[in-house]
């Protein structure tokens, strides 16, 4: 019987992290090649004929932009080439979350890609980097795993890429969707999806990377009580093309930032008002006047996944209508 070809792109992270003692303390990310993760797991080799390659080998917290664009790239080669039937991707959870978001917008085949990674190192006890890596490869080698975007499979459960947050620091669930619930669970090697996200995702998306080797340069700036406007002045200062707010409750700024957020926008950058809350949408219009001050919201995403969708989208327009709806749509 031949099985579903499955290609592991490993970037690093604690699944493949490496210490002396079997806790937690001291150890390294990203110190194991692929070869040593893909050994750790009992019976892949039944479920899928695999294949790896290295990508990177970092903790996720040193994940960056040039590396997704490295990932995006042989990704969609990859299926192009016919080279495999789905990807599972080992990461670091860190930044987890972004690269699954990142890469359901910009990869441009429905084929399954599944991120997955763990919370113990791969020398420490009752490591859940080789179940995670199983449940994974189970998730990308199913057909109703096609055209979802990027599915985060973590703790027997699976997200959509664009909902998943990590919400413990240091627990074996570590992800969760605050805002939606996950839209599946694997288990036993099957998987059972249950909920779709509407959110349009892979070719649905103007985002065709392909060829270029930069993107927009986005930041973000989270606000507190009595929060000056050092930050919003600082991005200014680096000729930054958008700032993302990690708003007060429904995406408010206090005046020192809303004062920054005009001299911002009169530069030309593109200013979106998200919210350091963990749920909910911002919302137009509430008690800041978006029209007025000339801000875009980013409906529910968190500031870290808005500044990923605004990168994206200012690399399509600078029409503040047009990535407004970018918002509502992706
Ligand atoms: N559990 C983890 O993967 C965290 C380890 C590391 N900080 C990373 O994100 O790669």
């Amino acid at each position: 019987q031949d099985l579903p070809k499955i290609k592991i792109l490993a970037t690093g992270g604690t699944i493949a992290g490496s210490g002396a003692s079997a806790d937690r303390s001291a150890y390294t990310s990203g110190a194991l090649p692929i070869k040593d993760l893909i050994a750790a797991v009992p019976g892949i080799d039944k479920i899928a004929d695999i294949s790896g390659e290295q990508i990177s080998n970092v903790g996720s917290q040193d994940m960056t932009v040039d590396i997704w664009i490295k990932l995006n790239k042989r990704i969609n080669e990859i299926f192009k080439n016919q080279e495999a039937d789905g990807i599972v991707i080992t990461h670091g959870t860190d930044t987890q979350e972004e690269t699954a978001y990142f890469l359901s917008l910009t990869v441009r085949y429905d084929n399954p890609v599944v991120i997955t990674g763990s919370m113990r190192p791969a020398t420490g006890i009752s490591a859940d980097g080789p179940k995670n890596l199983y449940d994974a490869v189970v998730v990308a080698a199913s057909e109703k795993a096609q055209g979802a975007g990027v599915i985060l499979a973590f703790n027997e459960n699976i997200f959509a890429g664009r909902e998943a947050v990590k919400t413990s620091t240091t627990h074996l669930n570590a992800f969760s969707a605050p805002n939606t619930g996950p839209i599946g669970q694997v288990y036993d090697g099957k998987v059972v999806f249950h909920e779709k996200t509407l959110r349009k995702s892979n070719k649905n998306t103007p985002f065709d990377i392909t060829g270029k080797d930069k993107l927009p340069n986005v930041a973000v700036a989270t606000l507190y009580a009595d929060a000056p406007a050092t930050a919003i002045d600082a991005y200014i200062n680096s000729n930054v093309n958008g700032i993302v707010i990690g708003g007060l409750g429904n995406g408010n700024l206090n005046k020192a930032n809303t004062a920054a957020v005009e001299k911002a926008i009169a530069k030309g950058i593109i200013v979106c008002r998200a919210s350091r809350v963990p749920t909910g949408r911002v919302t137009l219009l509430d008690e800041t006047d978006d029209a007025k001050l000339g801000t875009i919201v980013s409906d529910d995403l968190s500031p870290q996944k808005a500044r990923i969708l605004l990168m994206l989208g200012l690399t399509v327009t600078k029409d503040k209508k047009k990535l407004q709806e970018f918002f509502f749509e992706y």
